[in-house]
């Protein structure tokens, strides 16, 4: 069994999502496909679809939030990079034995229909790391 499938989707940090949206349409040439708000997360997402791949813009609904803190700090640009896997309960096992450091152990719901975990990026040479199953409909 493999245990990262494929790069699920590149997750951008954006002040303003509307310009955004219109930035990354005129850039990538097609249409955001799903808005969503993650409250849990303080972030509107919106995704767009670039071949087999995807794109996550993220805006901060709270600058307390882990968008906002990002962008107070660091200004837009990327955020993370997030993985599909199987079984995300298995993976996260299998990584904290490893020696990443999870930060929350319990996957949790994400955008786009999925069960979301992340990883310290202190671990990962500096990436934020999130981990993604598709959620039972
Ligand atoms: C779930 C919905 C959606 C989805 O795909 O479904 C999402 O992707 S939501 C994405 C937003 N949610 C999260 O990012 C949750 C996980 N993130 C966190 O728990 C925190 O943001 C954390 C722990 C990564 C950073 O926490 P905090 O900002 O409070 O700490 P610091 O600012 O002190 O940062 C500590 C250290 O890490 C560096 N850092 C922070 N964020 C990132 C990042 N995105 N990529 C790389 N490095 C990052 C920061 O610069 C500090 O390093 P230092 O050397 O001390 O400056
Ligand atoms: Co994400």
């Amino acid at each position: 069994m493999n245990h990262i499938n494929k790069i699920e989707h590149l997750g951008i940090a954006v002040k303003d999502i509307d310009a955004a949206n219109t930035l990354y349409e005129k850039l990538l040439g097609v249409a955001p496909y799903k808005q969503e708000v993650v409250a849990s997360e303080s972030v509107i997402t919106s995704f767009f679809k670039v071949g087999e791949n995807k794109i996550e813009l993220l805006a901060s609904t709270d600058e307390e939030g882990p968008i906002g803190k990002f962008i107070a700090k660091k200004g837009e640009g990327i955020h993370h990079i997030a993985f599909d896997v199987d079984d995300i309960v298995a993976e996260l096992d299998r990584l904290e034995k490893e020696g990443f450091q999870i930060l929350n152990k319990t996957p949790k719901k994400g955008a786009d229909n999925k069960l979301v975990a992340f990883i310290h990026p202190k671990t990962t040479s500096g990436v934020l790391v999130e981990l993604c199953q598709e959620a039972p409909k």
